[in-house]
């Protein structure tokens, strides 16, 4: 069922505004810091390149030489020293094994965040087309999930917006084995924020979206 449903995900038109949904745990991590601060520059590089605050991972364990993990939870653990520093004038770099290089990849003219915890505000962007993120290629139930949470704010989930799909994925099971499990249960709470991103391509970077 799984499989046809993606492939219905993969051969959708691509409409004019676009929803990409990378639950655990971009999605979310992007959701999470424009609660803190207004702009999250995304990179796929590894490396520092200039003065900021440098957030991300590969498969999951922080980069070398990174200030935060892909993490939710850390990052609302050092809300104050983000805040702090980026009113200082540091830029925020987000760099994730899948999340942002689809997001670095993808072709549309509107893209916006998507995610459990603000599935009903990005719901409300409008006709949009659903794009689950792959974890390293691969099918991500998770992401699925996350598209269905939003669809049902659109009158159907395909009785996909159930957590427990999410607690048992693949992606929660590694989190869980590197010690993040904490940033699962956190990706699962639905509408703790009404804040969506809204990814500036030729700036590079992800904003509040305000309508
Ligand atoms: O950091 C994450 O949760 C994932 C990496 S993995 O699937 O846990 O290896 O990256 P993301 O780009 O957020 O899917
Ligand atoms: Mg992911």
């Amino acid at each position: 069922m799984f499989d046809h449903i993606y492939n219905g995900f993969l051969n959708q038109k691509i409409k004019d505004k676009v929803i990409v949904v990378d639950v655990l745990r971009a999605s979310t991590t992007i959701t999470t810091l424009l609660s803190i601060v207004d702009e999250v520059y995304i990179t796929d590089s590894i490396e520092r390149r200039e003065k900021g605050i440098y957030i991300g991972e590969r498969g999951g364990v922080k980069v070398k030489g990174f200030d935060f993990n892909n993490s939710p939870i850390e990052i609302l653990k050092n809300r104050d020293i983000i805040e702090e520093r980026y009113n200082n004038g540091e830029k925020i770099y987000l760099s994730t094994t899948n999340g942002t290089r689809v997001l670095r990849s993808l072709k549309a003219k509107e893209i916006f965040i998507g995610a459990i915890v603000n599935a009903k505000a990005v719901s409300e962007v409008g006709d949009a087309t659903l794009i689950p993120c792959h974890r390293m290629g691969e099918f991500a139930i998770e992401d699925i999930v996350g598209c269905a949470y939003i669809a049902k704010y659109w009158g159907n989930d395909f009785g996909l917006a159930n957590p427990e799909l999410v607690i048992n994925s693949e992606a929660a099971k590694h989190l869980k084995a590197i010690g993040y499990e904490g940033d699962v249960y956190f990706s699962i709470m639905e509408n703790t924020y009404d804040i969506v991103g809204y990814y500036i391509k030729e700036d590079g970077k992800v904003v509040r979206y305000e309508d």
